[in-house]
């Protein structure tokens, strides 16, 4: 019987160049509201109590983050990789020894800085108890079209959701999983979020209502979208 407590820690990967946003330099340092995007994510995890640590990581040669990051709470990992999946996995393997088998570790973009301490409280207060793991996620309310080579067909929307992050797991089984996905014949690029290399194991993660607030900034235009969110007050949680 497993008596310690459960332990909760945030990974960020912030190791992105951010091509689509074709800034002059990488998205996830630029203001959002006054404050870099990377920023905000760090501070919700900052002002959430049920956060033990939180990690960052960022490229070997990131020339930002020593004046983005707090002085307390944050450890900054420069194991970035070619890939957000591999940005994940170097930060998680920099963290052995430091963290259980057990423990759960939040896995949240840079580039999503709506997330707020009731997001979080409400994934870790769903999810704690769940044998896979979960994440925030917003189920799908539009009709969805696909087009394939000028064809274009409709995909029927049940239960269809857009995944969101934080994205959280055992530490253990994460590690297992990324590790799974890249020995795996299935070209790694495909694993696009945490989530889905756990449900290439067989296993369904939970999924737990989020909100448009915690948007991913992708665009150009987004950004003044996520400005627009982070300037009204908390929302009531969905
Ligand atoms: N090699 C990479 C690529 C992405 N990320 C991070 O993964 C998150 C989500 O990725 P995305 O929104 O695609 O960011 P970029 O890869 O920077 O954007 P783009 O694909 O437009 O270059 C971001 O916080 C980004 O910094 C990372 O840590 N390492
Ligand atoms: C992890 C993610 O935000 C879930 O929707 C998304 O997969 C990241 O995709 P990106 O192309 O790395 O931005």
């Amino acid at each position: 019987m497993n008596s310690q407590a459960p332990r909760y820690f945030a990974l960020i990967p912030a190791a992105g160049v951010g091509a689509r946003m074709a800034a002059s330099g990488p998205k996830q340092y630029l203001k959002i509201g006054g404050k870099p995007m990377l920023r905000h994510a760090i501070d919700a995890f900052l002002f959430s109590e049920l956060i033990a640590h939180t990690y960052v990581v960022v490229s070997a040669d990131d020339p930002f983050i020593d004046s983005v990051v707090p002085s307390h709470g944050v450890t900054v990992l420069r194991c970035g990789g070619a890939t957000r999946m591999e940005s994940v996995q170097n930060g998680l393997a920099a963290l052995a020894g430091t963290l259980r088998e057990n423990d759960w570790v939040l896995v949240h973009d840079a580039a999503r800085p709506g997330l707020d301490e009731a997001l979080i409280e409400k994934l870790i207060t769903s999810t704690g108890e769940h044998p896979v793991g979960g994440l925030l996620a917003l189920p799908v309310v539009d009709t969805v079209k696909r087009s394939i080579a000028g064809e274009v067909g409709t995909v029927s929307r049940e239960g269809m959701w857009l995944a969101q992050t934080p994205q959280m797991f055992r530490y253990r089984l994460l590690r297992d999983a990324l590790a799974a996905a890249t020995d795996s014949a299935r070209d790694p690029r495909q694993v696009t979020d945490d989530a889905s290399a756990v449900e290439a194991l067989g296993l369904s993660p939970k999924l737990v209502e989020g909100h448009p607030r915690n948007m991913k900034v992708t665009m150009p235009g987004d950004v003044r979208l996520a400005e627009m969110y982070l300037a009204t007050a908390q929302p009531e949680l969905l």
